[in-house]
């Protein structure tokens, strides 16, 4: 299943139709099978939090930078709302995860991003000194990868009540995710409609890498990564 439909059109639909393969990648992951099987250990989930909280202060920072680039009010709008958005509700889904792990949100909390967070969060942040489009273009998989993965799964009817992730499945897979989404591929749509072949490379760079680093959010998540020296434990 591609994250695009077959009836839509715009650079962002190609972009979900060229890069599928990645997508596809993100929903496999050794993770968020375990998210779907219910099966993850309360390490692992705990770890996610911890650096999933620090990526999304440093995400929130972003659409800061996307203030400062925004052209108008109505731009500023859009990331005035996205940071009320990140900054209020997503901590839901952390809460859910924390529930499941018996552990209080605060309990949860790290200082120190592991390797591959940091990774991500230097990409976003060097994509926000470069043109509007392509920081939107490094932002765009942060939303795309969890809502589609949450319809996908929430599609294939296994998602009971009694599911130990039943609260951070059902955050991604809100409906009203979806408008918040189509807004911003809009946005994206309509600035790559004015860039011109060398911007548009690097939009489609930008794009590319934020979805290979989702996939190793999940990695580092599910391998409890951390600043160890690697080898130093045999
Ligand atoms: C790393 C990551 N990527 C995406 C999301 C969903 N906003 C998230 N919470 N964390």
């Amino acid at each position: 299943m591609i994250p695009v439909a077959p009836d839509e059109t715009g650079f962002t639909a190609e972009l979900g139709r060229r890069h599928a393969d990645l997508f596809e990648a993100f929903y496999q992951h050794p993770f968020l099978r375990g998210m779907r099987a219910g099966t993850l250990a309360k390490e692992q989930v705990l770890h996610y939090v911890g650096q999933d909280h620090q990526y999304l202060t440093a995400y929130i920072r972003c659409y800061g930078l996307g203030l400062a680039l925004s052209p108008d009010r109505e731009w500023m709008r859009y990331f005035h709302d996205s940071v009320a958005f990140v900054l209020s509700e997503e901590d839901h889904a952390h809460q859910a995860l924390c529930d499941f792990a018996g552990t209080s949100y605060a309990d949860a909390q790290v200082d120190v991003l592991a390797p591959s967070a940091q990774a991500y969060v230097n990409h976003m942040m060097e994509a926000g000194r470069d043109s509007l489009a392509v920081l939107l273009a490094a932002l765009l998989p942060c939303p795309w990868t969890y809502l589609w993965s949450a319809q996908r799964f929430l599609a294939e009817g296994t998602l009971g009540e009694d599911h130990p992730f039943h609260g951070w499945w059902a955050f991604y897979a809100d409906p009203s995710m979806g408008s918040t989404l189509t807004r911003l591929r809009g946005l994206l749509d309509e600035l790559a409609a004015q860039a011109g072949a060398a911007e548009l490379e690097r939009i489609e760079k930008a794009f590319v890498a934020s979805v290979h680093h989702e996939v190793r959010f999940w990695q580092m998540a599910w391998s409890l990564e951390d600043w160890t020296p690697v080898g130093s434990d045999s």
